[in-house]
């Protein structure tokens, strides 16, 4: 008995090891046909199981000579995209293969590369198992490819239009102003240090969305449910729970994307029994929402069925028209079966409580993300946040931002300081720092850099390393440092680069086989006419193609409409209480302020650097900038400061 169990698994591994053995070289014979340099890993860096064991199995792997991993040391470390960034293709190659046993990776940060990646969508689809966590609640149009994703696409496209960008600006400054409020305090005076800008810029992005893409009001600490709104809503409000549940909407929502792949990767029986507190609260947290959602289902059928339409986007009313209005949504009307006559494609529930909670996801988190980088990074360098203000007195004067039109400001606001800070924090700490996409299965696939043709070998996965193009020289006016000693200011905050109009380098060549087809969302440039324009493929924080950001026009006129209200009549300062109190700050001589903030400054830019990517690019754990919000005139540093 004992030898056949011996028999059998010394034939397991030896399989195994035919299986690994095989797959590698094939792989790599396929990394040399491509013409690409390549690196021989033993696990890919994108296999979960190894990320689980990366304890083990590295240090395993560093025992060999060093020749073996000294060039692909950095992809050990899960955040390399964001903290090595460019410098990685500037001593490797603008594009380069890790090929494992079981996977081809292809890393580019190649302008010309992304460019011809992101314009032909069925050579290079998405490798749809990257999304299975964003597909636990349906699946929606980030997780899906092919037909079904151009349905989900065309069904969801629909409300993105300019008509609603305009409510979102309005939506947003009346948002913004209730912050505005909360920073202030009781008093109205402000001047106190808060550690939650991350917190309230994701509660202002949340309720902007909830708002104006679901008609959800939620409300600001002291706001009031207002007496004219749906009663239905009201449970969606509150900060605490009501009948039914044991956590509030807004809870419920955080703490499920706070465990949200601990809830993918961990079976839901064993969360049930582990006595963690974590998966306590994850399953709670979880069956909240999920509840919260089912609900909003039901109530949105009910009107959908009475003819009760709401005003915004109405993303969730768009959806459950496709199933159970009468005439289906815009473009949802084929599905191509090869049956006589149009197919009404329909949704599932579970594919419209899918759809609402990537919105919910996709709408707030990545947006807020960029709205705390901007304000620190703004608090950071004050001569930039001087700058900013300057346009936006041009520009706004001191009229009440409920007063503000949309189609008189937005571009001014565009094309001015605002959209440089919103595109330098984009160009610099994007949410998506690496882009996934795959070569498609039937083929390798070509493509050509600097007049060079390449293979890429079909099914490799593909990293578009939007963040090293993003801070690749080659691509941006740069100018040395003023903060360090590296030879220029690519990875400094500067936004006065994009002020920078006279650069001819943004000629695009035309990508041959490039889709055609129009599948909605905005289709105009990132970037305002105004300001500079770096060549196609180099700026992609929302990917390019016909799988761009649907939300991205929403996504910038929040945050210009967010940093505008924030900086036209307030400052925001680094709070200095690690180095010195209130008192001795006001006996201090200017050099000795000046001392204290760069301090501030260092520690400021130190916390930043430490921003991790899981699902966006953020600060996790306990990391914070601590700042001040004051009235404009009563600032104590960054009125003169870098002057
Ligand atoms: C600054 C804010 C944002 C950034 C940087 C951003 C970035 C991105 C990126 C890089 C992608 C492509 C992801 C991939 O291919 O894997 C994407 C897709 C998407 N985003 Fe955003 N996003 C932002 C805000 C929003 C907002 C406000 C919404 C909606 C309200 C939204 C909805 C979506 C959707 C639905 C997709 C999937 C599109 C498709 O695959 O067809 N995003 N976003």
């Amino acid at each position: 008995m004992l030898s056949t169990i011996l028999l059998l698994l010394g034939v397991a591994v030896l399989y195994c090891s035919f299986n690994i053995i095989s797959g590698l070289r094939v792989n790599i014979a396929a990394a040399k046909r491509s013409g690409l340099p390549y690196f021989v890993i033993p696990i890919s860096p994108w296999n979960r199981i190894g990320q689980i064991f990366n304890k083990i199995w590295v240090p395993l792997f560093k025992k060999l000579p060093r020749k073996y991993w000294q060039d692909i040391e950095f992809i050990l470390n899960t955040n390399w995209q964001y903290q090595e960034n460019h410098k990685v293709f500037a001593r490797l190659s603008d594009a380069f293969l890790i090929v494992s046993p079981g996977r081809i990776i292809c890393f580019t940060e190649n302008a010309e590369a992304l460019h011809q990646i992101t314009s032909k969508r069925e050579a290079f689809p998405k490798p749809t198992e990257a999304y299975a966590i964003l597909g636990q609640y349906g699946q929606n149009v980030v997780t899906l490819e092919g037909a079904q994703w151009r349905m989900h696409r065309k069904i969801t496209s629909a409300s993105f239009n300019e008509k609603n960008a305009s409510l979102v600006f309005k939506e947003s400054i009346s948002q913004t102003l209730g912050l505005i409020n909360m920073w202030l305090g009781p008093d109205g005076l402000g001047n106190k240090t808060f550690k939650t800008i991350e917190q309230d810029t994701a509660s202002l992005m949340l309720n902007i969305i909830a708002n104006i893409g679901f008609g959800l009001k939620i409300l600001w600490p002291g706001q009031e449910f207002p007496a004219d709104a749906d009663p239905r809503l009201a449970k969606y409000a509150t900060q605490e729970a009501p009948e039914g549940h044991t956590m509030s909407f807004v809870n419920a929502l955080a703490r499920t994307l706070d465990y949200l792949i601990l809830l993918l990767v961990v079976p839901k029986w064993m969360l049930r029994i582990v006595p963690s507190k974590r998966a306590k609260v994850a399953l709670e947290a979880e069956s909240n929402f999920v509840g919260y959602l089912n609900e909003f289902l039901q109530d949105k059928i009910e009107d959908v069925r009475k003819g009760n339409n709401s005003e915004g986007l109405d993303i969730m009313g768009a959806l459950v028209r496709t199933s159970y209005g009468d005439q289906p949504e815009n473009g949802s009307a084929t599905t191509g079966s090869g049956k006589k006559g149009p197919q009404i494609a329909r949704l599932s529930d579970s594919e419209i409580i899918g759809n609402a909670f990537i919105n919910i996801v996709a709408g707030h988190e990545s947006t807020a993300n960029v709205l705390h980088f901007a304000i620190v990074e703004l608090a950071t360098n004050p001569a930039s946040q001087r700058r900013l203000q300057q346009d936006l007195d041009n520009i706004l004067g001191d009229a009440d931002p409920n007063t503000w039109d949309y189609d008189a400001k937005m571009n001014l606001l565009l094309g001015s300081m605002v959209g440089a800070s919103i595109n330098e924090t984009l160009r610099l700490v994007p949410p998506v720092v690496d882009i996934p996409k795959m070569v498609s299965p039937n083929q390798d696939q070509p493509i050509t850099i600097e007049g060079q043709k390449y293979l890429l070998p079909r099914k490799a996965t593909i990293g578009m390393v939007a963040i090293a193009s993003q801070r690749n020289p080659r691509y941006w006016p740069t100018k040395p440092s003023k903060i360090s000693d590296a030879e220029t200011d690519i990875d400094d905050f500067v936004p006065e680069r994009w002020l920078q109009t006279e650069s001819t380098k943004n000629e695009t060549t035309k990508v041959e086989g490039a889709d055609t087809e129009d599948l909605g969302g905005y289709s105009g440039s990132d970037t305002s006419a105004q300001l500079y324009r770096p060549p196609r493929g180099a700026f992609i924080p929302f990917s390019d193609g016909a799988r761009a950001c649907l939300g991205r026009r929403m996504a910038i006129v929040e945050l210009v409409s967010a940093l505008a209200v924030v900086f036209q009549k307030h400052s925001i300062e680094l709070a200095v209480d690690e180095w010195a109190n209130d008192e001795q700050v006001n006996g201090m001589s200017k050099d000795e302020k000046a001392k204290l903030y760069r301090m501030a400054q260092q520690s400021s830019r130190t916390t930043v650097k430490g921003a991790t990517s899981v699902i966006t690019l953020k600060l996790h754990g306990n990391q914070y900038v601590p700042v001040r919000m004051v009235r404009r005139g009563e600032e104590r540093f960054v009125n003169w400061i870098d002057s």
